[in-house]
Parts: structure tokens; sequence; C-alpha cells
């Protein structure tokens, strides 16, 4: 699991190590993982340290120490490295370093035109950030911030610049709490993080940011705080999804009862089914419109379906909601589920069906729209655009209030659970912004809800409270939804309808991590 601890909880764990004189120390470890990523990411392009071409940008702080110090070390493999130094007072020892080493480095005045040196960095192998790092307070100023405009416009969007950029700790421009972004920032192919992550590189404009994230631990004792924020690796999700066993039969593997679609909206009905079927688990019961039965039996003739009432049709978790609008029936349905006590996924239309409160097993799943609504009728004013730009805030707000788990979709999909605890996935490609998309996530989470519902060591394998289950296994069916999707972006332009195939080559991929794992 990748978690993240704040800035502030990060700096008191660094706290009695400075005391004790150990401050040195700890930036010389952070140079030397920085250095270590830098490493291991030219190789992959290609290139060695001896040769290429780096460029160190330092601000004042300690952050310009990391990245200086890691210059050094690549100078002394043999590459050539100039530092663009952002301030005229930058860390005395690490810029001595840098320069004996034979690095040069040249200071940017305030108000001087850095429109050459930023071309000249956009044409560098590897550019290291250490602008500023968890002491930046508010979006870039000065030369830091025409500095990094002029570098955006000279070396061109990430996608296609030619330099590679390593942040140092977090790319400078983010709020390293919440990853929102007030002015220019330096979007990293990686970072490398000190300590533990931030949560500002797991979260909104930040995740997006922050590209791969790395790790580098520094000595740092962090036992005695609370994660900000949790990311579900490959093997997480792996120690959580259930495989059936010799004793299992159709009915102790799990069943989940769908209701979902609507004559307006019937293809939502087939793509959670769809969905749900090849995350596995025993049976899918389908409740709705016959119309809309027929168009799920053409495609899954293994649904079992009935235009009759949640309570006769027993399942251990429920989906309503996906395409499920103007339809009385539906709405009933989704008010039974609900008030059922079972797990129960809420999607588009059956959220304006949830009462005041529920418990952490009602997960919804709204998009930030959805959510704007959902708040708005329970009189917190806020439009999309807040939500988007403050996601965690949002999705931990609406858990609390109503005491429902919140899966809030978007580029990064963040999970709150009504504890507080947060999980944030960008497992996503952006390929899966598509007509249904959702409604495949809706029967992920249920076919996941349904096999685990039972299961009462579940959270105890994953290391999460018994009380934020439902949180980490959204957060699960995220990370395999996301993960199907960039395997069927893989074949181009995502088809909805052919994400099956991609979630069942995802499950495969996790049993098999899971074989390897037991073998060990
Ligand atoms: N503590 C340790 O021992 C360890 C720390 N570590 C490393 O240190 C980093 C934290 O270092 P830090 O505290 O020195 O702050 P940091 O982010 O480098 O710079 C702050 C300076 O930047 C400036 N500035 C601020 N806001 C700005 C803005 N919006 N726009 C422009 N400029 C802005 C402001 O300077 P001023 O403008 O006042 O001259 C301020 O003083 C941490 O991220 C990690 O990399 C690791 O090596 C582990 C050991
Ligand atoms: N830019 C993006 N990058 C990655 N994933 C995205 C992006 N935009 C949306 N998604 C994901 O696509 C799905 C869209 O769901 P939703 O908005 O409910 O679509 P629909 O209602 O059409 O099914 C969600 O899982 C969401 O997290
Ligand atoms: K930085």
């Amino acid at each position: 699991m990748l978690v993240a601890f704040s800035g502030g909880d990060v700096r008191a764990a660094e706290a009695p190590l400075i005391e004790s004189g150990q401050g040195d120390a700890l930036l010389q470890r952070a140079a030397h993982g920085l250095f270590g990523v830098v490493l291991g990411l030219l190789r992959e392009a290609g290139l060695t340290a001896y040769g290429a071409t780096v460029v160190v940008l330092a601000g004042s702080g300690n952050n310009g120490a990391d990245a200086l110090y890691a210059g050094e070390r690549l100078l002394r493999r043999g590459a050539g490295a100039t530092a663009v130094l952002l301030s005229d007072h930058v860390h005395a020892a690490s810029l001595e370093a840098f320069r004996r080493a034979g690095g040069t480095s040249v200071t940017l005045a305030d108000g001087t035109d850095p429109g050459e040196l930023a071309l000249h960095a956009g044409h560098a192998d590897v550019v290291i950030d250490g602008i500023v790092g968890t002491g930046a307070q508010g979006g870039l100023r000065g030369t830091a911030r025409a500095f990094v405009d002029a570098f955006n416009t000279a070396a061109g969007a990430r996608a296609t610049r030619s330099a590679l950029v390593v942040a140092c700790d977090l790319p400078s421009g983010i709020d390293v709490e919440t990853g929102q972004v007030d002015g220019p920032v330096l979007a990293a192919d990686a970072t490398v993080t000190f300590g533990s992550a931030k949560p500002g590189l797991l979260l909104g404009a930040g995740a997006l940011a922050s590209g791969e994230v790395n790790v580098v631990d520094i000595g740092l004792d962090l036992t005695a705080s609370t994660p900000a924020v949790r990311t579900l690796l490959h093997a997480d999700v792996a120690a959580l999804v259930r495989a059936p066993t010799a004793q299992d039969q159709k009915y102790s593997r799990g069943v989940l009862g769908i209701a979902a679609g609507s004559s307006r909206y019937p293809g939502a009905a087939a793509l959670a089914v769809g969905a749900a079927l090849a995350t596995g688990l025993g049976m899918v019961r389908y409740l709705g419109p016959d119309t809309v039965a027929s168009l799920v039996h053409q495609r899954n003739p293994e649904a079992v379906a009935s235009n009759g009432s949640v309570a006769d049709a027993r399942s251990q978790a429920w989906v309503v909601g996906p395409g499920a609008v103007d339809d009385d029936d539906q709405r009933g349905r989704a008010s039974d589920a609900i008030g059922s006590g079972l797990p129960v996924v809420v999607d588009a239309g059956a959220l304006p069906e949830v009462p005041d409160r529920v418990g952490p097993q009602v997960i919804l799943t709204p998009h930030a729209g959805e959510l704007s609504q959902f708040l708005t009728a329970r009189g917190v004013d806020v439009d999309r655009s807040a939500i988007e730009a403050e996601p965690a805030h949002f999705a931990l707000r609406a858990a609390e209030m109503t005491g429902a788990t919140v899966l809030l979709k978007g580029f990064t999909t963040v999970v709150a659970a009504p504890s507080g605890t947060l999980f944030a996935q960008t497992d996503a490609s952006p390929w899966l912004s598509t007509a249904g998309s959702g409604d495949t996530l809706s029967g992920i989470l249920g076919a996941l809800a349904a096999s685990l519902a039972e299961d009462t060591g579940a959270a105890r394998r994953i290391g999460v409270a018994d009380e934020d289950i439902w949180a980490a296994i959204a957060a699960a069916g995220a990370a395999i939804h996301g993960r199907a999707g960039r395997r069927a972006a893989l074949r181009g332009p995502i088809l909805i309808s052919d994400l099956p195939t991609d979630i069942r080559a995802v499950m495969a991929d996790l049993y098999e991590e899971r074989r390897l794992a037991a073998a060990m």
C-alpha cells in the first residue's frame, strides 16, 4: 500500500533527527535515493549518467539541497550538470559540493527573462526539480514562477517534451496537502518523495502532475501518525480478492442483485451485469423491466433475471441505479436495497433515494456533478468545479454527513470512509471517460462486495481497520476498473461493452500475483 502522511507529520518526524544533528544525513539519504531513481530512469531511456546532460533547478530551501546533492552524484558519474538557482541564497554546502564535482551554476535574478535558461533546460536529458518541497507556501511566485512558465512554454507538454523531469519530493507548484494547483506547475515524469508519499501527490491536479511516485526511506518514524491518504497497489488488490475454493458452491461465492437499467437506458443494465460476471462471483440476479432483462440475457444468458422485488431476490450485495431513471419500480428497489442492511453500490439514478443516515456498507459512486447535486440537496451549496478542485474534501464531507462510503469518480478516484479514512486510486486511463464506463465500475464493485460480504478476514488481509473494509473494497474496484481500462486502451479507443474481456484478464493477473505471493 502506498501511504501518504501530511507534510506536517513528515516534518514532525524529521524534527527529532534534525535536533540530534542528523539533518545533513537526512539530506544525503534523500539525495542518494533521488540519484538512484534518476539513474534508473536514464537506463530506461537507453542512457547512462556518463555523458547525460542534467539541469538542477534549486530553490532556497532543503528541497534545493537534495537536488544539488543528487546533481553532485551524477557529476561524479560523468554527467554534465548545470544548476539554475532560483534564489540568491541557496543551501551553501550542497552548492559547494555541486561546484566541486564540476557543476556550473547560474542565478536567475528577479526581473531577468528566463527564456534562454528555460530553453537550455528543455534540451537537457534530465531536469531535477528542487525548486520547492514541503516548505512551499501558496502557488509559485517570483523567479520560480517565471522560470516554470518559461520552461513549460519552451519544452512543451509533458507527453511530447524531450527532457525527463524528476520532481524532488513533490512537483513544484502543487499544494502538498491537497494537490491543488494555483498558477504554473512543473509536471514531472516521476516524483521521488522522502519518508513517505504526501497527500498532494495522490490527489487532484497534484496526482496528474506527479507521474510515477517513488518513495525513498530516509529513516523517519511515522508509526505514531495516521496516514492522510492511501493507495492500493497491485499486491493489495490481489490480497483482497477472493478466489473460489474446493468447498465453494455458487451461493457461497456470493450472489449479487442488480437493479439497473430502464426502458430509457437499457444498456446500463447489460454493462453492469457483464462487468460483475467478469469480476467473478457465484451468481448475478438481475431485476428490471422484461425488455431490459431480455437485452441482459442476449449478452449474458448466465444472469438470472426477473421483474420481482428485492425481498424475493436473495443476494449478498446489491447494485442499484445505473441507467435507472424515470422508473418507479427501480426507484423502489433502490430504496429497499439501501434499507436492507446489505452492502449496496448506489449509482446515478439511485443517489436521490439515499436517506439522511446509512452505514458504511452503502457505497455511493457519484461523479463530481452528481456529488454536487447530492450535497446541494443536503444544504451544502457546492458546484461541480469546486468539487473537482478539492475532491478529497468533498468526498469526506459527504461520507461524514451520511455515514456512507463515498467513491468520487474522475481522473483520480477518491474513496472516503465515514471514519475519515481516505483512498485515492490513479490506475485509470483517460480513455475510460466514455459513456457506460461508470456502469461497468458499478458491476465490478458489486461483484467484489458480494464475494467479500461474509469474508471476515478481508480487512486484516490488506491491513485496514474493519470499519474501513467497504472503502478498501471500493478502492480495489476502482483499481480493477482502471487497470482494465488501461489494458483495453492498448487496442485503441475503448468500447465499453468489450471491457469484461479486460476485467477478466486483470482478475487473472491478480490471482496469479496471489499464487506467487503464497508460494514465497
Ligand atoms: N528538513 C530536513 O532535514 C529534510 C528535508 N528534506 C527536503 O527538504 C524539503 C523541505 O525543505 P524546506 O523546509 O527548506 O522548504 P523548501 O520546500 O525546500 O523551500 C522553502 C523555501 O522556498 C521558498 N518558497 C516557499 N514558497 C514558495 C513559493 N510559493 N514560490 C516560490 N518560492 C517559495 C521560500 O524561500 P524564500 O522565497 O523565502 O527565499 C522558502 O523558504 C522537503 O520537501 C525535502 O525535499 C529532505 O531532504 C529530508 C530532510
Ligand atoms: N479523465 C479520466 N481519466 C481516467 N478515468 C476517468 C476520467 N474521467 C472519467 N474516468 C472514469 O470513467 C468512469 C466514468 O463514470 P461515469 O461518469 O459514471 O460515466 P457513465 O455515467 O457514462 O457510465 C469512472 O470510473 C471515472 O473514474
Ligand atoms: K520540488
